[in-house]
């Protein structure tokens, strides 16, 4: 298959500098080189430029409305055309709030996705519920439909409708949910396989529950959201918001090789690497554990691979 990878030097989603050379950290560790050696087709298309707001008041407690909004309306023109061409996306992040502009711009190309978001996090607050107004932590507010009625117009927002519904939507992961997110998940009906049904379930029952509930006639793009403090912190430490408890790198190998397994991956967010967080050894572990899962999500195999112009010895 083929893949466009864009850059999001973005932090501005949440108050830790640093997720800005997320891109720049993850193709230092060959991230894309990694993609092609596995025989898909990649087409780089460098970083997107991003730049501040002047003046950009907060609304409310809401930091950097007009920034996040202008950023993320970058991002939905891009993903759009990376998806349009029928190549499969991955956004490079930065900070969780640049999945507002991924599943818009996706949506306009694949209105029928399905999103699959893998998180510590709900990321389901809305402006008014946020207690640190912070943008990364309200993302799929402005995404799905039956969050209209909770989340105000922001300015900077004007270009953004919500574009999913609530039973197109799905999490792996979750530890760590806000009260208001709950009751929001509850009144909407988003349904969740937290660290308890991970442990439940365990994975080969939880990832087939995953996609009969959200795609039962298993035909609908994916739109896959990789939070990278879905992880425990013993893989993935330079991340601002880790929570311990979370998956290993055996179970991300696991969920990357079923979602890969469906081909039907069409975007792929990879966001919260932040390599000022930590020691060099924290930072050198997240990211090439995240280059790592992300090689499961393009086609690495742990029962081996063989590539298309292999001659038998
Ligand atoms: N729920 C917290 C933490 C959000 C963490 C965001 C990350 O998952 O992208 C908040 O709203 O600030
Ligand atoms: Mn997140
Ligand atoms: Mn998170
Ligand atoms: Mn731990």
């Amino acid at each position: 298959p083929s893949v466009g990878v864009v850059g999001i030097p973005f932090s501005k989603g949440q108050p830790r500098g640093g997720t800005e050379h997320g891109p720049a950290l993850l193709r230092d560790y060959g991230i894309v080189e990694r993609i092609q050696d596995l025989g898909n087709k990649v087409t780089d298309y460098g970083d997107l430029t991003l730049d501040a707001v002047e003046d950009d008041k907060p609304w409310n407690k809401v930091k950097n409305p007009r920034t996040v909004g202008q950023a993320n309306r970058k991002v939905s023109e891009c993903v759009s055309k990376i998806t349009r061409d029928r190549q499969i996306a991955l956004t490079l992040g930065g900070d969780h709030s640049i999945a507002i502009g991924s599943i818009h711009g996706h949506a306009q190309s694949c209105p029928d996705l399905v999103v699959v978001w893998i998180d510590a996090h709900a990321d389901l607050n809305t402006p008014l519920s946020s207690d640190s107004g912070n943008i990364h932590g309200m993302p799929l507010s402005f995404i799905v439909k039956e969050m209209a009625p909770y989340t105000a117009r922001l300015p900077g927002f004007e270009w953004c409708q919500p574009c999913i519904s609530a039973r197109d939507l799905i999490y792996i992961g979750l530890r760590d949910v806000d009260e208001a997110e709950r009751a929001y998940m509850t009144e909407c009906g988003i349904a969740s396989y937290s660290m308890q049904e991970v442990d439940k379930y365990g994975l080969p029952d939880m990832m087939e529950r995953v996609l009969k509930t959200v795609d039962p006639t298993g035909k609908r793009p994916i739109h896959l959201s990789f939070d990278v403090d879905a992880m425990d912190p013993e893989y993935s430490p330079s991340t601002g918001t880790p929570v311990h408890g979370g998956l290993t790198r055996r179970e991300m190998y696991y969920i990357a090789e079923e979602i890969a397994g469906t081909g039907r991956l069409s975007c792929l967010d990879v966001v919260e690497v932040n390599p000022s967080l930590g020691t060099e050894a924290d930072r050198k572990k997240t990211v090439r554990t995240t280059v790592d899962v992300v090689s499961h999500f393009f086609g690495k195999r742990r029962e081996g691979n063989v590539s298309a112009d292999f001659k038998m010895p």
